[in-house]
């Protein structure tokens, strides 16, 4: 039990208890309250996969299998480059320990631009989706791996409940399975394992079988160009979450544009 994501659940549970102990449910829950309007995450990812690729654009400055992956880091900068280049939703990292991200990352870059957001963050808790819609997210990420059926859905109750979506997040065939007892449309494939950071685009291959057709697939991480997008489009994934091989570019907005140029239609 000594993977990655055992670990990082370790000291996030002690962070949670360390941040209500700080901050009472009460005062993040009127927060929310008070948070803008959520603009419809899965909504303008489905009227995107219609004409063509959603892209759920990730702001990433490093991550615990790559270190340092952008050193020149402004999210507002980076959310109007994506915004610029076509994407359709933002992806913005909060864990520190991890990722270097912070909470100020995320409502710093959604208010830069009119796109709506995902918290990307280890979630176990209920008040860390109220944490969430307080920092203006619209969507939270649910991690298969590293929860129960009952947190899974208790998180994804406490997201509807705030007007938020919920990505949630699978990498193998049981975690898929558990997956569709949930009521969210948007269905991630983590081409990555959490637990040995092996990344292999075969997963979404093999697990693209499986989504319900209700289901709407994510196809997540190890994406670095249109060639492997139209392969994964050929396996029904026409909406992807990529941060790494963009966040490495020079000029965002245009890979991000290259990256998004004549998407395949039709499926295998
Ligand atoms: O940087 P990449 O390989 O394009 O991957 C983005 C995203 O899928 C990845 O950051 C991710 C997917 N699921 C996660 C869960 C937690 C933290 C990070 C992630």
């Amino acid at each position: 039990m000594s993977d990655i994501l055992e670990k990082i659940k370790t000291y996030k549970l002690e962070e949670v208890a360390n941040r209500k102990a700080a901050v009472p449910l009460d005062e993040v829950e009127a927060r929310a309250k008070a948070a803008p309007p959520t603009r419809g995450f899965a909504a303008r990812l489905s009227d995107a996969a219609r004409e063509g690729y959603g892209l759920i654009a990730e702001i990433k400055k490093a991550s615990p299998s790559k270190g340092l992956i952008r050193a020149d880091f402004d999210p507002p900068v980076l959310a109007e480059a994506y915004a610029d280049g076509g994407a359709t939703c933002l992806s913005v990292l909060t864990d520190g320990p991890s990722f270097q991200g912070d909470d100020s990352y995320l409502t710093a870059a959604r208010s830069a631009v009119d796109l709506p957001a995902l918290r990307k963050d280890f979630m176990y808790d209920t008040y860390q989706v109220a944490e969430a819609r307080a920092l203006h997210a619209d969507c939270i990420l649910i991690i298969m791996a590293s929860v129960s059926d009952a947190q899974a859905q208790e998180l994804e109750d406490a997201a509807f409940s705030w007007g938020m979506d919920a990505l949630i997040e699978v990498h193998d065939a049981a975690e898929l399975e558990r997956a569709t007892a949930l009521k969210s449309p948007l269905m991630g494939i983590n081409n990555r394992n959490l637990k040995t950071f092996e990344t292999t685009l075969d997963t979404t291959r093999t697990l693209s079988k499986l989504v319900p057709t209700d289901r709407m697939i994510v196809c997540e991480s190890g994406l670095n160009t249109p060639e492997e997008l139209a392969d994964m489009a050929r396996y029904g994934a026409r909406t992807f979450l990529i941060g790494e091989s963009l966040m490495r570019q020079d000029d965002v907005a245009a890979a991000t544009r290259t990256l998004l140029a004549n998407p395949a239609t039709g499926m295998m």
